[in-house]
C-alpha cells in the first residue's frame, strides 16, 4: 500500500509529544500522532500526577501527627481508599485517555492508538490496534517522544516474581503489610515515604552509597535521617543478588561489604531506573543505533534532517518540564518560528518527599568535575527564624554552588517544607546568571523559608 502524505508524524505522545502535536495541528500542519498506550504518556497516568496525589495524602497525615507539638490533639486514621479514588476517578478517569484523544483531534490531528516505527527517512509505519499497518510520509519530518519504561535489574529470580513497578503502585486499591522498595531514586523515595505513612512496613534497598544520588550528599543524608525517624528501614551500599516468591511472600538476598541480608516482604516495588523506549522504534532504518541509551539532539532538538527527539530519551533530565520545554523549542523549529534555542544549564527538579528536595543546575561535585573554581554556601533551615518557628517538619537546608571566577551561581539546592517552591528563586538566579553580589544586596522577606538563601550566600567561601 502506498504511503499517505502528511506534514508531521509524532511517535509517542508523552507530555511534550502531545503538546507538540497539538501546537503543530493548531498551526495548520497535517499532523498524525501515534501512541501505543495512553495519549499524555507516563506523567498523567502513572507518574507525576498520581504520585503527587499519593504525596498529598501522606503529607496530610504527617501534619496531623505533628499537631500535638504545635496545636493540640488530633488523630489521623489513614485510608488508602481516598487516595485510590482520587487517582482512579479524578486523575486518570480509570486510565482512559478519551479526553486527551478528543482534545488532540479537536486541534486537528489524526490520532492512532498503535505502535509507530520509523521506516526510513521521513517514513513511519503505524501498526494500529486492530492489526493494520498504515505508512506515512512526513513532508516536514518526524518527532519521536517515546519515553521510558521501568528498568528491571538483572537479579537472579526477580523476573519470575510478581514484582511491582510504578504502574502497579499507582493503581493499588489496597496496601500490603510490608514492602521492599528496590531503588532509592526519586520514584523509590517518594513512594517509600507515602506507603510508610499509610502504615506499610517499608525497607528501601539502594545499591549506591546514598539515597537520591542525583542530589547533593547533604540532602541525601537528611532524607535518610528523616526516613529512619519515621520507621523506614534504609539499606544503602547493598546489592540485591537473588529474589523468589512463594506462598504470598517475597524472599530477597542482599550482599554488602558488611555481609549479607535476607529480607522477606509481602510485596516488592522495583524503582531502579528507566529503560528508554528506543529499541523498537526503527532507528536502524535511519542509520541510528537502536541500542543507544539516548538520542543526541542539537539545540533545536534535531537528531538529523527531518527527525526531532524530545523528552526523557534525549537524556537532558527525565522530567515533564524538560519534555514540555523541548516540545516548544522543536515546534518553533518545525513551524519556522524564531525563538531561543534549548539550553540546559538551569534544569530544575523537585523530589516530593517530605522534606521536598529542590535542585537546579550543577551539584558541587558536578561543578568541580567541570573544572570550575567552586565556592559553596550552606545553611540549615532549622537555624532560620522560619525553620525555628515552624518546628516539627521544618527540617531542611539551602546549598548554593558558585562559579567563583564568574561570581554567579551554577547550582543550588533548597530542601525543606515547600523546597520545590523555594527553588523557583534559585532557578532564576542560575538561569539568568544573576551576579552573587546582586543576590547578596537584595532584601529577603522575614521570616520566610527563602530568607535562608541569604544565609547560604553569606556562607560562600
Ligand atoms: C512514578 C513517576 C513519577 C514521576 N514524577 C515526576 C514529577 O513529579 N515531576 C516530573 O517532572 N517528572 C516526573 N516523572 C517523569 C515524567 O513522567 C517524565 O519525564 C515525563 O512523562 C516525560 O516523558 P516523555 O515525554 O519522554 O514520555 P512519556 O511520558 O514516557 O511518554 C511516552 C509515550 O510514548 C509512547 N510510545 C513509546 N514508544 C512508542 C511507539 N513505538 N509507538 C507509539 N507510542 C510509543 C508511550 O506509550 C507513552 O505514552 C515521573 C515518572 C515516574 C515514572
Ligand atoms: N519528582 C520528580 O521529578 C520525579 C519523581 C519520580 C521520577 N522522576 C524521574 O523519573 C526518573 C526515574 O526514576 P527512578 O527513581 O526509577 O530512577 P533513578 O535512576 O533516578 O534512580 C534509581 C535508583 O535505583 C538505584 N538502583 C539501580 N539498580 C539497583 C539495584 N539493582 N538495587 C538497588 N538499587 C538500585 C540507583 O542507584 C538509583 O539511585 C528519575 O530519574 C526522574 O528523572 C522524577
Amino acid at each position: 500500500m502506498s504511503a499517505v502524505e502528511v506534514d508531521l508524524v509524532v511517535i509517542g505522545t508523552g507530555p511534550g509529544g502531545e503538546a507538540l502535536a497539538t501546537g503543530a495541528a493548531k498551526a495548520g500542519l497535517e499532523v498524525v500522532a501515534v501512541d501505543k498506550h495512553l495519549v499524555g504518556g507516563e506523567c498523567p497516568y502513572y507518574g507525576c500526577i498520581p504520585t503527587k496525589m499519593m504525596v498529598r495524602g501522606s503529607d496530610a497525615i504527617a501534619e496531623v501527627r505533628r499537631m500535638p507539638q504545635v496545636a493540640g490533639e488530633a488523630t489521623a486514621t489513614p485510608a488508602w481508599s481516598v487516595v485510590h479514588r482520587r487517582i482512579d476517578e479524578d486523575a486518570t478517569t480509570h486510565w482512559d485517555d478519551t479526553i486527551a484523544v478528543d482534545r488532540l483531534k479537536a486541534a486537528g490531528a489524526i490520532v492512532h492508538h498503535g505502535v509507530g516505527r520509523l521506516a526510513g527517512p521521513r517514513q513511519v509505519a503505524v501498526e494500529t490496534a486492530d492489526g493494520e499497518t498504515v505508512t506515512y510520509t512526513a513532508r516536514r519530518g518526524v518527532v519521536v517522544n517515546p519515553g521510558t519504561r521501568p528498568a528491571v535489574p538483572p537479579v537472579d529470580g526477580l523476573a519470575d516474581t510478581p514484582y511491582w513497578t510504578n504502574r502497579d503502585a499507582v493503581r493499588l486499591a489496597e496496601l500490603p503489610g510490608s514492602l521492599v522498595v528496590v531503588g532509592g531514586g526519586p520514584i523509590g523515595c517518594e513512594m517509600a515515604q507515602v506507603f510508610a505513612r499509610f502504615g506499610v512496613r517499608v525497607t528501601v534497598v539502594q545499591h549506591g552509597p546514598r539515597l537520591v544520588p542525583a542530589n547533593e550528599p547533604e540532602a541525601a543524608a537528611l532524607l535518610q535521617q528523616v526516613f529512619e525517624s519515621e520507621g523506614i528501614r534504609v539499606l544503602t551500599g547493598v546489592e540485591l543478588t537473588q529474589a523468589s516468591y512463594a506462598d504470598g511472600q517475597f524472599a530477597l538476598t542482599l550482599d554488602s561489604d558488611d555481609g549479607g541480608y535476607a529480607l522477606t516482604a509481602d510485596k516488592v516495588l522495583v524503582a531502579a531506573g528507566r529503560t528508554p523506549n528506543l529499541d523498537d522504534l526503527g532507528l536502524e532504518t535511519v542509520g541510528l543505533d537502536p541500542t543507544a541509551c539516548t538520542l543526541e539532539t542539537d539545540e533545536r532538538l534535531r537528531v538529523q534532517d527531518g527527525l526531532w527527539a524530545i523528552g526523557d530519551v534525549t537524556g537532558k533530565g527525565a522530567f515533564t518540564h524538560v519534555s514540555m520545554y523541548q516540545s516548544a523549542v522543536a515546534l518553533r523549529d518545525i513551524t519556522g518560528e524564531e525563538g531561543a534555542p534549548a539550553r540546559y544549564h538551569a534544569v530544575p527538579h523537585a523530589t516530593f518527599t517530605d522534606p521536598e528536595i529542590g535542585g537546579v543546575g550543577m551539584t558541587e561535585q558536578q561543578a568541580r568535575d567541570a573544572g570550575l573554581t567552586v565556592r559553596t554556601g550552606f545553611t540549615r533551615l532549622e537555624e532560620s527564624s522560619r525553620g525555628f518557628t515552624h518546628g516539627p517538619g521544618g527540617h531542611g537546608l539551602i546549598k548554593v554552588v558558585e562559579d567563583a571566577d564568574r561570581g554567579v551561581l551554577v547550582g543550588a539546592t533548597a530542601m525543606g517544607p515547600a523546597g520545590g517552591e523555594i527553588l523557583g528563586f534559585l532557578a532564576v538566579a542560575v538561569h539568568a546568571e544573576v551576579p552573587v553580589e546582586t543576590l547578596r544586596t537584595m532584601i529577603y522577606a522575614y521570616p520566610t523559608f527563602h530568607r535562608a538563601i541569604e544565609s547560604a550566600l553569606a556562607d560562600l567561601g
